[in-house]
């Protein structure tokens, strides 16, 4: 089966292109769907540092699939408001969230934060950071916010601390630094 929506990556840049040319990528559910994972995937994907969004052919989208989108409507299961809320705020909400902080301390360690909560970040890329500083807050159930949380539940935060490109333990990470998590 052809991919709905293929991800193109050229090292730090993945092209998200929408492939469905001869219905000039119009968004039924599956390709709503498909789009909003490969948003998502990029989104969470620590090399990626630029997204460029197209649509293969002649066309970029002709925005929702009429044709869904009248068949719906004809047999009563249309809910725009659910595909709004589901598809279209989630598509929205990934691209002008992402990407998510990573903080480069140097000498090969970055630490990424990721389900933050859609819209509070209080940094911005290029902005030097102190210990305790915060950064963003925390978000991670799909209920209150889909964008950030893919398909998980309940808020939480993903930490992750990398070396040399590398995701590490953070546990033995910190305890060498004095620090004990969870406390
Ligand atoms: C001017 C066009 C964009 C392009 O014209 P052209 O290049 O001559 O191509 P066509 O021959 O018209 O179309 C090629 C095939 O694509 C199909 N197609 C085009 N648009 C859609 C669509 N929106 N849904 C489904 N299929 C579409 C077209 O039928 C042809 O296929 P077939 O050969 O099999 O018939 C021109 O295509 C055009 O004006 N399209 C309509 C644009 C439009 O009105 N889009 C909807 C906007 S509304 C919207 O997106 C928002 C919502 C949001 C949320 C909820 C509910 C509704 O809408």
């Amino acid at each position: 089966m052809p991919a709905l929506c293929r991800v193109d990556r050229d090292g730090a840049v993945a092209t998200v292109v929408l492939d469905r040319p001869e219905h000039r990528n119009a968004l039924d559910l599956a390709h709503k769907e498909a789009l909003l994972d490969a948003l998502e995937d990029v989104a969470r994907d620590p090399e990626v540092r630029a997204v460029v969004l197209t649509g293969s052919g002649p066309a970029f989208c002709v925005g929702q699939d009429l044709r869904e989108h009248a068949a719906g409507l004809a047999d009563g299961t249309w809910d725009r408001q659910r595909t709004v809320e589901r598809h279209y705020n989630a598509i929205v909400r990934t691209l002008t969230t992402m990407p998510q902080p990573v903080v480069d301390h140097g000498g090969g360690i970055v630490t990424r934060d990721a389900h933050v909560l859609s819209g509070t970040f209080q940094v911005s890329v290029g902005d030097t950071v102190t210990g305790g500083q915060q950064i963003a807050s925390v978000g991670g159930d799909r209920s209150i916010d889909p964008a950030d949380a893919g398909t998980s539940t309940g808020c939480h935060l993903h930490f992750e601390v990398q070396r040399d490109g590398q995701a590490i333990d953070p546990g033995p990470f910190f305890t060498e630094r004095g620090i004990t998590l969870g406390s």
